[in-house]
């Protein structure tokens, strides 16, 4: 992996911080999913702030509601009630585009599989987002290159994701969630899929892009390393998130 290529830091600047310096909140945050005649209560007032710069783990039991609060936090499903702040601005408040514009520019998303677009290379993936944020060709293709390159993929720009390692592609997805210079990556399970040794590098690579472009992750892991390894580390029990009672006065 090459990391002796430069980020430019002067394209680092994450999207406005809202209020008290978070990158994003959310407040009393409720969902419930309706089965028939039963109501499954899932998130029962989660509260949360994450600043800017700082790397989050989400831990919890399989079907505690991590998934579940990591689509709500990105605004990519709705709450029964309560509020979720993206970069100073409330969800609630912003019509379909105006959400799609804010989700685009100010939040990345890394899950456990890809979801990278088979039929285009790994730098037309990366140039994606910035061609839907309407930045010219030219300059999408050159942001996604040097993102690329500072992912230690400079030599596989034009390989289609069947053509590249897990890794690889794990490592293209993250260049597709950091291209667009994010506030916060929103990042599910985003090594489950690999073997220790890549997800290790994969983990190193992504404490480096935290360290140069000063990006907030949120991270949902079931990997005790991964969670111990980063700034603050919140349960999500019985719908609520619950400090790491390992972390000590870290939180
Ligand atoms: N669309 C839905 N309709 C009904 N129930 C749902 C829906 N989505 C999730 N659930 C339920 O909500 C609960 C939380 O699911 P979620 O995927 O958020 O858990 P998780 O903590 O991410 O689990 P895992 O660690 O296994 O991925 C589960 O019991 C699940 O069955």
């Amino acid at each position: 992996m090459n990391s002796q290529v430069e980020i430019n830091t002067d394209q680092a600047t994450p999207a406005e911080s809202g209020a008290n310096g978070a990158v994003l909140a959310c407040r009393q945050l409720r969902k419930s999913y309706r089965q028939g005649n039963n109501e499954l209560e899932v998130l029962r007032g989660v509260e949360l702030e994450v600043k800017r710069g700082e790397k989050l783990a989400i831990v919890g039991a399989s079907g505690s509601g991590k998934s579940t609060l990591l689509n709500l936090l990105g605004g990519l499903d709705t709450p029964t009630s309560g509020e979720v702040w993206v970069a100073g601005e409330n969800l609630a408040s912003l019509n379909a585009n105006e959400r799609g514009w804010l989700r685009n520019s100010s939040l990345g998303f890394v899950y456990q599989f890809h979801h990278l677009l088979g039929e285009f290379s790994a730098l037309e993936n990366v140039a994606m987002p910035l061609l839907i944020g309407k930045q010219s060709v030219a300059s999408a293709r050159e942001e996604a290159r040097a993102m690329l390159q500072a992912v230690g993929l400079g030599e596989r720009l034009t390989h289609k994701p069947s053509q590249l390692s897990g890794g690889e592609r794990q490592r293209v997805a993250i260049a597709r969630a950091l291209v667009t210079r994010p506030a916060c990556v929103l990042m599910d399970e985003p090594t489950g899929n690999l073997d220790r040794a890549t997800a290790r590098e994969i983990h190193k690579l992504m404490d480096k892009l935290n360290q140069e472009m000063g990006i907030s992750f949120v991270i949902v892991t079931h990997d005790p390393d991964l969670a111990a390894a980063l700034d603050r580390c919140l349960h999500l029990i019985d719908g609520k998130l619950e400090r790491d009672w390992h972390e000590g006065d870290r939180v």
